[in-house]
């Protein structure tokens, strides 16, 4: 049974719950009954008696399936890490395929991880825990400690039903939150920009039909960073429920969260919004206005 953060004790039946972290602050997770995101072939959690668990649920991260939740989020960060989003170890993304939710290893390089490295846990375990500071794993690597991007992660599948959630360093995500800063004090909190026809890439909200348009306003919050990335989760939580529609969200100086129904619209709109990141601080340095009124263009009649 291997030791460490992931290492698994529990009842007939239950989840395996790992020993107390002291160093990570959890969410209390309120379970909803939320469809699968992925159409990949993940074996299914069997509840065990972890006692007798003597293969750590291994099955749940082999899967020759490309699209299996253990081999697509080594395969996404390693190409974020070309685009510069993933470098230094830092950033990540985590899958949810119904109630298993796959989390990368922390302080790794991340486009260099096996499906073996990865964590599961399940969501519904999450729910109620009487320790905070301690998480479900019904699977862990030996050695090592998951991201502490895991609350983070959870909060986009607990509080809005994603299937996948992209964090990034982008240097674009973090020039657009200094740019804000220097216009000062009340003009630092959204990233808005509009009458950009990459903002297509954007769903109107969750709950909500289709996808932003040509001349709607991108609305971005931002959260000031914290010294450790397990006490952003409060105030990212507090971003989505200021801003229910939003798929993202910026931290200060540090880089962006950005989520979606499955891992398909999280990189469409984590790709689009690195997008509009680059070509804002582009604009900025050719003194063009992110917002502008712009009249609508009527398609020519017959
Ligand atoms: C370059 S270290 C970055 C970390 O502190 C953190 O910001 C991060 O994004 C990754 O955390 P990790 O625990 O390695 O998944
Ligand atoms: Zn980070």
């Amino acid at each position: 049974m291997p030791s460490g953060p992931g290492s698994t004790t529990g009842a007939p039946n239950a989840p395996s719950i790992g020993p107390a972290r002291p160093d990570i602050d959890i969410i209390i997770i309120t379970t909803t009954t939320m469809a699968p995101t992925c159409s990949c072939t993940t074996a299914t959690a069997t509840a065990t008696n972890n006692d007798n668990n003597t293969n750590n649920n291994d099955h749940l991260v082999q899967s020759d399936d490309p699209n299996h939740p253990a081999n697509l989020i080594p395969s996404l960060c390693a190409k974020f890490w070309t685009l510069g989003w993933v470098t230094g170890t830092g950033g990540g993304a985590s899958i949810r395929n119904d109630d298993l939710v796959y989390i990368a290893p922390s302080g790794v390089q991340k486009e260099l991880m096996k499906p073996s490295d990865m964590y599961v846990l399940s969501l519904e375990a999450q729910n109620g825990l009487a320790d905070r500071r301690q998480r479900v794993y019904l699977r862990s690597p030996p050695g090592g400690r998951p991201s502490q991007c895991t609350p983070l992660f959870l909060a986009a599948f607990t509080r809005r039903g994603a299937g996948c959630c992209i964090h990034t360093h982008s240097q674009w995500a973090v020039l657009v939150t200094l740019l804000l800063e220097a216009e000062g004090p009340g003009k630092d909190r959204e990233f808005r920009i509009n009458n950009i026809e990459q903002i297509k890439g954007f769903g109107r909200g969750p709950g909500k039909t289709g996808n932003l348009g040509y001349h709607d306003t991108l609305v971005i919050p931002v959260i000031e960073n914290t010294a450790h990335e397990e006490d952003l989760t409060e105030y990212l939580e507090e971003a989505m429920e200021k801003y229910p529609d939003t798929y993202a969200v910026l931290v200060r100086r540090h880089g962006v969260y950005v989520w979606g129904e499955n891992v398909h619209k999280a990189k469409t709109q984590c790709e689009s919004l690195d997008y509009l990141f680059q070509l804002a601080v582009e604009m900025k340095r050719l003194n063009l206005p992110w917002v502008t009124e712009i009249e609508e263009v009527k398609p020519r009649g017959p």
